[in-house]
């Protein structure tokens, strides 16, 4: 195998990969990753010990040990152009050779969970509570750009959102670890997240823009699919999804419901929320 050329896998000078600022011996394979820099130090504060302190962008790294079990903690910023970068050089530090260049022979497989904020979309989704995103539903066009395989369900929900919403490309569809569904939430709410490409018109709010698609929100709350529905948006988890999917990697996106479009609420205690997900994700991962 040819190695990888130094325009495409690209290595600082300490060894370093381009964007996130990591050695392949800076991770754990157990890994957090949060939307928001501010949050990496609200999970590493339950950790016993902190290792490793990295900083480069919104990629904001901590690896340490809770209750005995290693675990890397990093932030994302908002976005799945960001979710691309983080998971290829994620997966490019654990599956290949940064001095080679060249993928190694043996997979290794990581365990990632996305803690965020999200949106609920339906009235049995509660203000303040925690949902499982089962499936993502991507509404931005980062698998345009992959050979991603759906399967016959998938391109079917895709294809049916792209004739409700009359758009010029098929969304992608793309489902959780069932293992990490089952290990860490086993207890939680399961739905079907949207990962929309902005939060505002994307998202159906209008404050000095008015938005292309009329009643975007009442569209997404109504789309059915043979029983199919979203449950809430937010706008990484489908990215996660279909690239852990790609990549051999276990995901699972965990959300913090924070608003509410039935009755058109936002949280005042979403902080409570998130640290509960934390913790329940460190003891469980
Ligand atoms: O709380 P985080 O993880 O950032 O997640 C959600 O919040 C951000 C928007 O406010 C987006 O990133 C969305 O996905
Ligand atoms: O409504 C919401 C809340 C959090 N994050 C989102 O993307 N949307």
């Amino acid at each position: 195998m040819n190695a990888i050329a130094p325009s495409e896998l690209i290595v600082n000078k300490n060894g370093t990969i381009y964007h996130l600022n990591l050695r392949p011996e800076d991770i754990a394979d157990n890994i957090i990753a949060v939307g928001d820099p501010e949050r990496v130090a609200k999970v590493s504060c339950h950790f016993d010990s902190i290792e490793r302190e990295v900083h480069k962008r919104e990629f904001i790294t901590h690896t340490g040990f809770y209750k005995g079990k290693r675990i890397t903690v990093i932030s994302t910023g908002m976005g799945t152009d960001n979710i691309e970068i983080f998971m290829t050089e994620l997966d490019a530090l654990a599956n290949i050779d940064l001095e080679t260049r060249i993928p190694k022979s043996e997979h290794k497989t990581l365990n990632i969970v996305r803690i965020g904020t999200s949106g609920g979309l339906q009235e049995n989704v509660a203000l303040d509570s925690e949902l499982a995103s089962a499936t993502g539903i991507g509404l931005d066009t980062l698998m345009c750009f992959y050979a991603f395989e759906a399967n016959e369900q998938e391109t079917n929900i895709g294809s049916k959102l792209q004739q409700d919403l009359g758009l010029p490309f098929r969304p992608y569809v793309a489902a959780a670890s069932s293992e990490l569904l089952e290990k860490i939430a086993f207890d939680m709410y399961k739905g079907n997240t949207l990962t929309c490409p902005g939060f505002y018109a994307p998202q159906g709010r209008e404050l000095r823009l008015k938005t292309a698609i009329p009643n975007l929100v009442s569209k997404y709350q109504g789309f059915d699919y043979e029983g199919f529905k979203m449950t809430n948006f937010e706008m990484e988890t489908a990215a996660y999804y279909a690239m852990g999917r790609m990549l051999g990697h276990n995901m699972l996106s965990l959300n913090a419901i924070v608003a509410q479009r039935v009755q058109n609420l936002f949280s005042t205690q979403a902080e409570k929320v998130i640290d509960s997900l934390i913790v329940k994700t460190l003891d469980r991962l």
